[in-house]
């Protein structure tokens, strides 16, 4: 795999180098109107100057370990450091499908002191939701967040509530493969360094989502560094927007945007915590729709087919009827 090295803010960055051209995301104090502008519109911009986790910044393994108790946190184990998401609840319908990670519980302890070992023959991803385990320093810092900036933002852009939390600690090099998510997200960085590629919504013919009942749904079946252009030939097409957050940066990563995260090596584990909030209700329908409102639209569709024919093997074909030669 290719790699290319990016100079930001006097730092080095080796990335991957891929083929598909890539756009930086504009990088903006938090309370820049642009930057608002940016949000109000639906589009990808890194904050600076939130400090929206500025009670967190001093978190690091041995904060963590102190002060996280003796919950158990969902680790994530995987051979070849890609961590693509699955829905356990899609499993009995998709007997054939081999999870491409596993994952368990364990306590932070247990978890920092698997990070230490550094046994490159797996690479694991801690992903768990703040829960009410934490220790009371974790959840004076959690109180400390700039809550009054969140909320301030949810209200302005009319989002639905707050659904969760989730504390990221990642190994360098773990990868996070291209999909999107139906919820806002202020991705806020505490540790370390992560690459974000983002692809507009209207990229949806280039990154081939998985079929809405795969496991795999709302992932996208290209595999970036081997890319099957006979079966994905649109991925040729795909444009990026890039950019790398670091501490103290805060992403709106907003819905239907597709993103693939990848840890940079050589700046220690990423700490992450990602505030997901519940989409804006549509008011008044607006034409032309946006496309945001086509994937969802795509999305009831297909939910109600695979639902009327009740066999999901029929689909493919049903779906090559409905469409092939006639909206092709
Ligand atoms: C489980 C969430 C992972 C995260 C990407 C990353 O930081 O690796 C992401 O996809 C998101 O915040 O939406
Ligand atoms: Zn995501």
């Amino acid at each position: 795999m290719a790699t290319q090295s990016i100079k930001v803010d006097s730092k080095e960055f080796e990335v991957k180098q891929y083929d598909f051209p890539t756009q930086q995301i504009p990088r903006l104090n938090y309370q820049d109107p642009k930057a608002e502008k940016l949000i109000e519109n639906g589009q990808p911009v890194i904050l600076t100057g939130s400090d929206l986790v500025g009670s967190a910044y001093h978190w690091d393994l041995g904060y963590l370990c102190s002060n996280l108790g003796s919950g158990k946190y969902t680790v994530y184990s995987s051979p070849d450091g890609k961590f693509k998401y699955y829905d356990e609840k899609k499993l009995p319908q998709n007997k054939s499908f081999k999870p491409p990670t596993s994952n368990s519980e364990m306590s932070f302890q247990d978890f920092a002191s698997k990070l230490r070992k550094r046994d490159s023959k797996e690479f694991i991803y801690l992903q768990q939701s703040l829960n009410d385990t934490v220790g009371k320093r974790i959840v004076m810092d959690f109180t400390n967040f700039n809550w009054g900036w969140a909320n301030e933002t949810q209200k302005r852009n009319r989002w639905g509530p707050l659904t969760s939390n989730l504390l990221l600690v990642g190994m360098e090099g773990v990868i996070t493969p291209a999909h999107y998510d139906e919820q806002e997200n202020l991705f806020a960085q505490i540790q370390g360094y992560k690459r974000f590629l983002l692809f507009d919504p209207n990229q949806f013919d280039c990154l081939y989502p998985y079929p809405i009942y795969h496991p795999h749904d709302r992932q996208s079946q290209v595999d970036f560094d081997a890319p099957d252009l006979k079966r994905f030939p649109n991925f040729a097409n795909a444009k990026a927007h890039e950019a790398i957050v670091g501490p103290k940066d805060v992403l709106y990563l907003p819905m239907y945007w597709w993103h693939q995260v990848e840890s940079l090596h050589g700046h220690g584990e990423t700490i992450s915590i990602t505030f997901w909030y519940k989409a804006a209700p549509t008011v008044k329908v607006v034409y032309p729709l946006n496309d945001g409102q086509k994937i969802a639209i795509m999305r009831n569709i297909e939910k109600m087919i695979a639902e009327a024919l009740n066999d999901n093997d029929s689909m493919p074909q049903f779906m090559k009827t409905m469409v092939l030669g006639r909206y092709t």
